[in-house]
């Protein structure tokens, strides 16, 4: 009975039967001792497959044996002639290095370099437009100054339309677009005056753009007529009329200094700003009216 298995797998024969254990055999007992035998604090832990040179070219996987132990000069461990039952594994697969696949290939690969800016060219209107870089200017007067409050006046029926737009812009009718009035200045002298004129402060504050007068304003020692541009005007007609029949440099310094005055409004101006009694032609002009 039992003849099948090995010797040592048999049981314990008693002292008298027990021969002499050859040296393979001798090897046998010796690998359980090694593999019960605690080697460290941590040996209570799962065995775990190392891989190792073995003496033949295929490579043999240990249990909780470290390379010494599998090299040991009893040699039954690492040996391919031991007892079946020792705990040997399968040969690991190959650790061949692994061909770059085409994903790996383009993970290595430099990223593109950044896209160029797509700035647009400058155009007419450039000198329209917000500063995209840079601190941001003063963007109107403040929600409760007197320059929000609607003054109320008896202004013409308006072609701009007040919107919500914390900025104070509005929305300009069709045709009245900063393009629009690029062109138009382009073509025609829109100052509303055939001679340049001398005008002195009492005939600017009479030029209110009231009672069939025009809207005229002075702008660093200059006078314009700012009638022409209500329409056009992003911030609105009542807004520009703020400044009729006044110098107005500090309002419109307060609320768009990068806006160019003399680029925008420069086919409406009618002349310069002269003291008291040394009055012009618009004095003449004032006659007409
Ligand atoms: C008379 C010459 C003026 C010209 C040529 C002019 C021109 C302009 C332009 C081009 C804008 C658009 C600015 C932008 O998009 O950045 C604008 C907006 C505006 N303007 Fe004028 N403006 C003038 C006078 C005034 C005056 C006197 C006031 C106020 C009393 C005023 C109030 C505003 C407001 C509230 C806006 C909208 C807010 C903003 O764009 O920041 N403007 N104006």
């Amino acid at each position: 009975m039992l003849d099948y298995l090995p010797q040592w797998l048999r049981g314990a024969p008693s002292e008298q039967e027990k021969p002499a254990p050859d040296s393979s055999e001798r090897d046998s007992l010796q690998v359980q001792v090694q593999l019960h035998e605690p080697e460290s604090e941590d040996a209570e832990t799962t065995p775990k497959a190392t891989a190792t040179e073995a003496s033949s070219s295929v490579p043999t996987l240990f249990l909780n044996g470290d390379r010494h132990n599998g090299k040991s000069s009893s040699g039954s461990v690492a040996s391919n002639q031991s007892a079946p039952a020792k705990p040997v594994l399968e040969p690991p697969a190959p650790l061949t290095a692994k061909p770059m696949t085409k994903q790996s290939n383009a993970a290595s690969l430099m990223p593109p370099p950044a896209r160029p800016s797509m700035a647009p060219p400058p155009s007419p209107a450039s000198g329209l437009r917000v500063p995209s870089t840079g601190p941001l200017p003063n963007r109107g007067p403040p929600p409760h100054s007197q320059q929000r409050v609607n003054s109320g006046n008896s202004l013409a029926p308006t072609s701009t339309t007040s919107t919500p737009n914390p900025r104070g812009k509005v929305l300009l009718s069709p045709g009245h677009s900063p393009m629009d009035w690029a062109a138009l200045t382009r073509k025609s002298n829109l100052s509303g005056v055939s001679t340049f004129q001398r005008v002195t402060p009492s005939m600017l504050k009479k030029m209110t753009g009231r009672k069939g007068k025009p809207a005229w304003s002075s702008w660093q020692g200059k006078v314009y007529n700012i009638t022409p541009y209500l329409d056009f005007h992003p911030g609105g007609r009542d807004e520009l009329m703020k400044a009729a029949g006044r110098d107005g440099t500090k309002l419109f310094m307060e609320v768009h200094p990068w806006v160019n005055w003399e680029n925008m409004l420069g086919s409406c101006m009618v002349g310069v700003m002269v003291s008291e009694g040394s009055g012009g032609e618009g004095s003449q002009l004032e006659d007409i009216d």
